[in-house]
């Protein structure tokens, strides 16, 4: 590749949605890796590129495609004109060319290798399919084949096997009924590079449905209770609580478990107050709900008792479960954003992902009490304590629905109270974070449930 496509990629990859480095300069583009897939018209090249903004190196892939000339249709994703083995030729985001995402299947369905990148599928996957490209992800890329299989491409590229394939893999191994079924993978030595599995045609995720139920809340008559509304929640947050513990024994009978003995939790506890020292310093409204929780973490180090731990999700929430017809799906098995692998494979209490879907109960209920949040400007004359009130009902609702469900997997949450607090302040005080720098707006939403913990 010439360097002229390098300096054409630094322009073009700043401005793609799911570059993590955006409004800081790139300092050094390198192309580190450049594997020919196909040399025909049109062509298709996999990049992985090295890019170093200040201090901090990430590792992006991308496919490319080339055409001599590129036709109308894949002009939104140009990238520009390149010269490379003494062929001129138009570069563009070849996932978005059809023409080209059918070889990824037929690559997968042969087993093929190109140098290190190694494509792996059923044998008998179909390969006649049409891609499109999923519009609503952010960090990553998704192709849905035909209403039957989703290709998801990471476009930031973590060194090593990719957390969603190791447990998607292990869990539907065993017969799972909730994980979406693993079909093929690419892999660049070693490191996950993307991951096909049955898409889930038809099914609706865990948001959209709390939401909906939280909106049918809000314009009931006054007077009636979260369970007397017709999108009442608690039956599907009760059956999802009861899949979360299902996933918990399937995933502590496929990986190793072990034990946080009372050192373990004082280390435990001395990390939750670390993250909140960082949130504070970067977030200055943080402050007044800073020494409340500090107890709560306080009196997790001082817990006297021992608790499981065991490979959990990782950042569970409502976005991450979709509903089909029959059961609750669970998606990316990822762990948190931004976290290295090594830390997003280690064990831990699985009350964590407990604390994440509790959490998301409360942004369900009070996503509509901010208007920035996207919802509707509140109705005229909408009564803002009565709206709180009914945001604190739906949640509280929910939640015990949920704990309820949960609980008939053997271990009841609530007889772990300091661990589930703690861990759900964890949570809140990385979603301040989370929020102030992806979506000032939302920030109020993790403060407004921390409104017991603030100091006057
Ligand atoms: N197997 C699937 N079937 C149907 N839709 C899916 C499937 N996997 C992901 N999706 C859709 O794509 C969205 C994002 O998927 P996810 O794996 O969580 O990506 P990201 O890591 O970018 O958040 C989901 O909320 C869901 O709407
Ligand atoms: O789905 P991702 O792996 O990208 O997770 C990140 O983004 C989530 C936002 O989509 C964020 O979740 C927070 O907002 C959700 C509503 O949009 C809410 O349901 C979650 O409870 C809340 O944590 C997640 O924290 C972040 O890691």
């Amino acid at each position: 590749m010439t360097t002229s496509l390098q300096a054409l990629l630094a322009g073009w990859i700043s401005g793609q949605r799911w570059f993590a480095g955006k409004g800081r300069a790139i300092d050094e583009l390198t192309v580190i890796s450049d594997i020919e897939l196909t040399d025909d018209d049109p062509g298709m090249r996999h990049l992985v590129l090295a890019v170093r903004q200040g201090e901090n190196v990430d590792h992006y892939q991308l496919l490319v495609g080339l055409r001599a000339e590129l036709p109308d249709r894949l002009r939104h994703v140009e990238i520009g004109p390149v010269e490379f083995a003494g062929r001129t030729a138009v570069a563009y985001d070849g996932l978005h060319d059809t023409a080209l995402t059918r070889l990824l299947l037929r690559a997968m369905s042969g087993g093929e290798d190109f140098g290190g990148l190694r494509f792996r599928g059923d044998a008998g996957l179909r390969t006649d399919l049409r891609s499109l490209v999923v519009t609503a992800e952010q960090s990553n890329t998704s192709l849905v084949f035909g209403d039957i299989y989703i290709l998801k491409l990471f476009r930031r590229l973590n060194a090593g096997l990719n957390p969603e394939l190791e447990i998607v893999s292990a869990l539907a191994e065993r017969g799972s009924p909730h994980v979406a079924r693993p079909y093929g993978h690419i892999e660049l030595e070693g490191t996950t590079c993307a991951i096909l599995q049955e898409f889930l045609a038809g099914a609706s995720d865990g948001w959209s449905l709390a939401t909906t139920s939280v909106r049918d809340f809000y314009a009931s008559p006054e007077g009636l209770g979260a369970a007397d509304v017709g999108g009442d929640f608690a039956a599907e947050a009760e059956r999802l609580g009861a899949a979360t513990a299902e996933v918990h024994q399937e995933l502590a009978a496929a990986f190793p478990t072990g034990e946080l003995d009372r050192d373990d939790l004082v280390l435990l506890a001395t990390g939750m107050h670390k993250r909140l020292e960082h949130a504070l310093s970067e977030v200055a409204e943080m402050a007044p709900y800073a020494e409340g929780i500090m107890r709560v973490f306080d009196a997790l180090a001082m817990l006297g008792r021992a608790e499981t731990v065991q490979r959990v999700h990782g950042d569970y929430h409502l976005g991450q479960v979709m509903r089909t017809t029959d059961r609750w799906v669970v998606l990316d098995f990822e762990g948190e954003p931004g976290q290295p692998l090594a830390e997003r494979r280690a064990l831990s209490s699985p009350l964590r992902d407990v604390a994440g879907m509790l959490r998301s109960f409360e942004y369900a209920a009070r996503h509509l009490l901010v208007p920035e949040a996207g919802a509707a400007e509140p109705a005229a004359g909408s009564d803002q304590a009565l709206e709180e009130a009914r945001a604190a009902e739906w949640a509280a609702h929910n939640r015990a629905a949920f704990m309820n469900g949960y609980a008939t997997g053997g271990t009841d949450p609530r007889d772990h109270a300091v661990l589930l607090r703690a861990l759900e302040l964890d949570k809140a005080v990385y979603e301040v974070l989370y929020e102030a720098r992806n979506r000032p707006s939302w920030l109020r939403i993790p403060l407004g449930s921390l409104e017991e913990y603030r100091q006057p």
